[in-house]
């Protein structure tokens, strides 16, 4: 499998009253072409540092201490370094856990996927857009895309607004996506059925996904592999039904036996 994301030895603080605290120390991560990684782990263990740290998106008083990333064999993130608003949005899609919080309530869905591409496709034609625009909601399965491309936010249902969300992070066909705790809002068949089109999106598109969420089993039915994170570092990485079977990890094994079904 072709190598996407590689993440190597990332190491990163946040500066607080004068000191520093580490939030990831030496974390290691790979991502190839068409595949799917979860990284899963407890609240304040790291992954949204880890998933933001890709696409810049770190607070101020964060900065990198050691290690790189690299997308496509390109270095993007080390010490002192950052080219990550090359990739922002362009080659790398991102969706968050509230779609409300990426669309903006003011903007039709048409205007908003039109922004998009005007910021990140050059010389696009308005026809072009047009038709993408259509396009990406089609392969979001969104059967009235016409009703749909002319709706505000909130006349939506919290399914489909994720749903225009995850459109809004393909639409420029990126080679990553990154989505984090994005179906943590749904009710459980709206979440299954957003797994479902992440699925069939990684299949169509050949995109490598990188799926940040706290739920294991949510994580193993999705993911071909998965990173699991406690305090700042990868504990356990491996195929997903390695991981769920025959944890190496106590701290896996605990995430294991704090799922009520899991028996
Ligand atoms: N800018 C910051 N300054 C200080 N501490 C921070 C900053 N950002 C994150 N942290 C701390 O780093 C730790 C990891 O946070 P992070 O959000 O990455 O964890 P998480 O696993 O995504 O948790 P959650 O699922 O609750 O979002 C937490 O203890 C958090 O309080």
């Amino acid at each position: 499998m072709t190598e996407l994301l590689n993440v190597a030895g990332l190491s990163i603080a946040a500066r607080v009253a004068h000191r520093d605290l580490p939030l990831l120390a030496d974390v290691d991560l790979t991502i190839g072409r068409g595949e799917t990684v979860g990284v899963v782990g407890e609240s304040g263990s790291g992954k949204t540092t880890l998933a933001r740290s890709v696409v810049g998106l770190l607070e101020r008083n964060v900065r990198v201490d050691g290690g790189s990333i690299s997308l496509a064999g390109e270095r993007i993130v080390a010490p002192g370094l950052d080219r990550t608003g090359r990739v922002r949005g362009s080659a790398v899609g991102m969706v968050f856990q509230d779609a409300s919080r990426s669309l903006n309530p003011l903007m039709k869905v048409r205007t908003h996927l039109a922004e998009v591409l005007r910021r990140h496709v050059r010389d696009i034609t308005k026809d072009e857009v047009e038709r993408r625009s259509a396009e990406v909601l089609e392969q979001m399965r969104i059967a009235d895309t016409g009703r749909v491309l002319d709706s505000y936010p909130h006349q939506l249902s919290g399914g489909l607004r994720q749903r225009v969300a995850i459109g809004l992070a393909v639409v420029t066909r990126p080679s990553l996506v990154i989505a984090d705790e994005c179906t943590t809002a749904l009710d459980v068949t709206t979440q299954t059925k957003v797994v479902e089109l992440f699925r069939t999106l990684v299949g169509e598109l050949g995109i490598g996904l990188l799926f940040v969420t706290h739920d294991l089993m949510l994580a193993s039915d999705l993911c071909d592999r998965i990173a699991v994170m406690n305090g700042g570092r990868v504990v356990e990485q491996g195929p997903a039904l390695t991981v769920l079977d025959r944890p190496r990890e106590d701290y896996t094994r605990r995430l294991l036996a704090a799922i009520p079904t899991w028996t």
